[in-house]
Formats: C-alpha cells, structure tokens, sequence
C-alpha cells in the first residue's frame, strides 16, 4: 500500500500565488475526482506536483510513502511511479511515437524480451486504446486528433504502469467508445495493479463510467469540498455556486 500525500501546497506561477494551501491524502487503488471552475488552479496542481519549473512550490511539501519528494527532478518522480497524462499534450516533431513507446516499454517491462517481441506488444497495446498502429509511424502527437491525443496518453500508463496516475480531463474531446475504453483500463489497471488516480474533469460523464471514492471541488487555489459521487451530481444539476456557497 503507498500513499501519496500533499501537504499545505501552495504553487506560484510567473508571480501569482494560484495555489494556496492544497492537502490531499491519495492511497493506492482509490479513485479521486477533481473538479472546479476554469482557472481555479486545477492544472496547476498537476504539473507542481510533477515539478514543471514553471510551477513554483512556495510552501508545502508532497510526499510519497512519506519520503519527501518535493524538489526532486520529474524523471525520479515518474521512476518512484507518478504519471501524468497531459490536458493539452504538445508535439514532439522528429521523434517517432513507436520510438518513444518502445523505449517507455523498455525501460519499464522490457527487460529480457527481444525487440520484436516488444514491437509486438506496443502494437497490442496501441490496438488495446482504439488507435490506428499507422499513429506510431507519425512524430509523437504530430497531427493527431484531440481523441487521439487523450487516448495515446492513456495508452503510455498502460505502458508505464504507475502507481499514482494523474489525469488531466481524460474525457475532453473523447468520444463515447473512447470514454469507455479509458475507463476500463482506469479500472483494470486500479484493479489489478493497485493504481491510484487523480482524474481531473468538468463532467460527470466519466464518473458514470469510473466509480470514485473522493470528490474533491477546487476553487481559487483551495479545495472547498470533498465528498462522495453525490458532490458530483450535486455539481452537475446546480453549478458550483451551489457548492461553493456553502
Ligand atoms: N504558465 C502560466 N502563466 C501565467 N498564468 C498561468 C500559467 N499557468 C496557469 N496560470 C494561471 O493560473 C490560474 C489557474 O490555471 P489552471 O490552468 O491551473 O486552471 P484550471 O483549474 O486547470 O482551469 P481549466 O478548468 O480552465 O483547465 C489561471 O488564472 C491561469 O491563467
């Protein structure tokens, strides 16, 4: 069992304190939800908590099975087992999506298996998330539809294997099959591996699909509610005012 632990965040970017003051307790195999109005430091949150240098961490520690893992490079980070699937991934022109695939299958499972056999099983995993295997020929991102885009992400945490996994809006832009085919790798892989999640999202749409334990409402740098699926309703039927008046 790990837990991954935020502890009085508080994050500035180019000068402006967005987060102030975040605590969040995630063990393995939960599901935490997300949720607030545009700007309310949503994002923000995940990239501090990956160490985007952008996002500067003022106060407040992040720890993970209580070794402080604050400041440390984000390659560590997603070695110790953090991933993030990106709200709006960007392009990396002149790297082959099957190289980088390749070398995240390596790196993580590869050990002993011929390169055929690991070509093979990036394909299957490619299959597995609903995407054409020509999408591995092309530069990473390089192109791809929004749809695309999201389900390539979930298709890197198959290959990477977290242990705390963030999503950053997973459902944007995603159409219905693709919903369903994200929620139940969310839920195999919570299953079978333990994986814990942070799912970022506007819509209940993907909590239809994927049951979370905690909801959590961000609004202006704080979380101001945490509750169960009903929060989510709540949010979904009356806007936040309702919640954040309260
Ligand atoms: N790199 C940046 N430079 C300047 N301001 C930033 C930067 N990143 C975030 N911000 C500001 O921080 C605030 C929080 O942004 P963030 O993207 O974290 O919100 P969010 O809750 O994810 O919003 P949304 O639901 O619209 O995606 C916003 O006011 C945003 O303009």
């Amino acid at each position: 069992m790990s837990t991954l632990k935020i502890e009085d965040l508080h994050v500035e970017v180019e000068g402006k304190e967005v987060l102030k003051g975040i605590n969040l307790e995630i063990h393995s195999g939960e599901i935490h939800a997300l949720m607030g109005p545009n700007g309310s430091g949503k994002t923000t949150l995940s990239l501090a908590i990956m160490g985007h240098p952008k996002y500067k961490i003022t106060k407040g520690k992040i720890l993970l099975d209580n070794e402080d893992i604050t400041n440390i490079d984000t390659d560590e980070k997603v070695k110790k087992g953090l991933f993030l699937a990106f709200q709006n991934p960007i392009e990396i022109g002149g790297v082959k999506l099957s190289t980088l695939l390749v070398a995240e299958y390596n790196r993580v499972q590869g050990s002993g298996q011929m390169a055929t056999e690991i070509f093979q099983k990036v394909k299957d995993f490619t299959k597995s998330v609903g995407i054409s295997e020509t999408l591995l020929n092309r530069g990473v991102f390089e192109g791809f539809s929004g749809g695309e885009k999201k389900r390539t992400e979930i298709l890197q945490m198959l290959i990477l294997k977290p242990k705390f996994a963030i999503l950053d809006e997973p459902d944007s832009g995603v159409d219905v099959d693709g919903l369903r085919i994200i929620s139940d790798i969310v839920d195999k892989m919570k299953n079978e591996m333990n994986t814990a999640y942070l799912i970022i999202t506007h819509y209940r749409r993907i909590l239809d699909y994927v049951n979370a334990d905690k909801v959590h409402v961000l609004y202006r740098g704080k979380i101001v509610a945490t509750g169960d699926m009903s929060l989510a309703k709540l949010i979904d039927e009356k806007g936040y005012e309702s919640v954040i008046k309260n």
